[in-house]
């Protein structure tokens, strides 16, 4: 979302998709570009992101790019490509990380096609100057969606895969996010908004769900 009246000026806000796994609960077909109602899956999720961020950048493999390009026509995207493929999410989050100059980063993986805009827009707002933020859903913190600070995301990521650690969960501990509790998380996102596409019965579940 760039404001047209105000060309120089930004929010510092990026959005970030993590694509860069093998889908291979999902038969190593890439979840990415599955269609949900007519729509590839990263699709939906970058219209999610879109409204509330200045810029889009997506994490993934060299040779997603062209696929991914052409599932994203309909966005100003960035690509922020793995040097390395296969070495888990919290690389792909800080290569991600360093391919942006914005403040804060909001983080959704591409398998997680509901999530409101308005719940990404709360997220932000309700940072209020921290190193990241959390919902909790089902009575589990989750690792994303995420809003983090994108240079102490960066810190935290390296701290992590140093610690040998290849969870987001470690770096969003490591970052000491505050944890939006159930009952705010649902009163900004319905409750289906936070599934996500590991199989095809997942597909199948949220087809229905729509
Ligand atoms: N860059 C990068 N991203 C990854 C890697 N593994 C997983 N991800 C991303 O992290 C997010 C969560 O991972 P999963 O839900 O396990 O997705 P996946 O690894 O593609 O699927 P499975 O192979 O079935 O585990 C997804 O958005 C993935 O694209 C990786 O090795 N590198
Ligand atoms: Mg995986």
């Amino acid at each position: 979302m760039a404001d047209a009246s105000h060309p120089h000026l930004d929010t510092g806000r990026a959005g970030i998709i993590l694509a860069g796994g093998r889908s291979t609960r999902f038969d190593g077909i890439d979840k990415a570009t599955a269609t949900v109602g007519g729509q590839p899956m990263i699709h939906r999720v970058a219209a999610s992101l879109d409204p509330v961020v200045d810029e889009l950048v997506v994490n993934c493999r060299a040779e997603q790019r062209d696929s991914l390009a052409g599932a994203l026509l309909d966005f100003d995207v960035r690509f922020a490509e793995d040097a390395h493929p296969d070495r888990g999410p919290v690389f792909g989050l800080r290569t991600a990380l360093r391919a942006t100059s914005a403040e804060y980063a909001a983080v959704l993986p591409t398998d997680m096609p509901l999530v409101p805009s308005g719940f990404i827009s709360h997220l932000f707002g309700r940072l209020q100057g921290g190193a990241g933020i959390v919902p909790r859903v089902s009575e589990t913190t989750q690792p994303l969606p995420a809003v983090v600070h994108c240079r102490a995301g960066e810190v935290a990521c390296t701290d992590t895969i140093r610690a040998g650690d290849d969870r987001l969960q470690a770096v969003m501990s490591a970052l000491d996010v505050t944890v939006l509790d159930d009952r705010e998380v649902e009163a900004h996102a319905g409750t289906h908004a936070f599934h996500n596409v590991n199989s095809f019965d997942d597909l199948r579940a949220l087809a229905a769900r729509r």
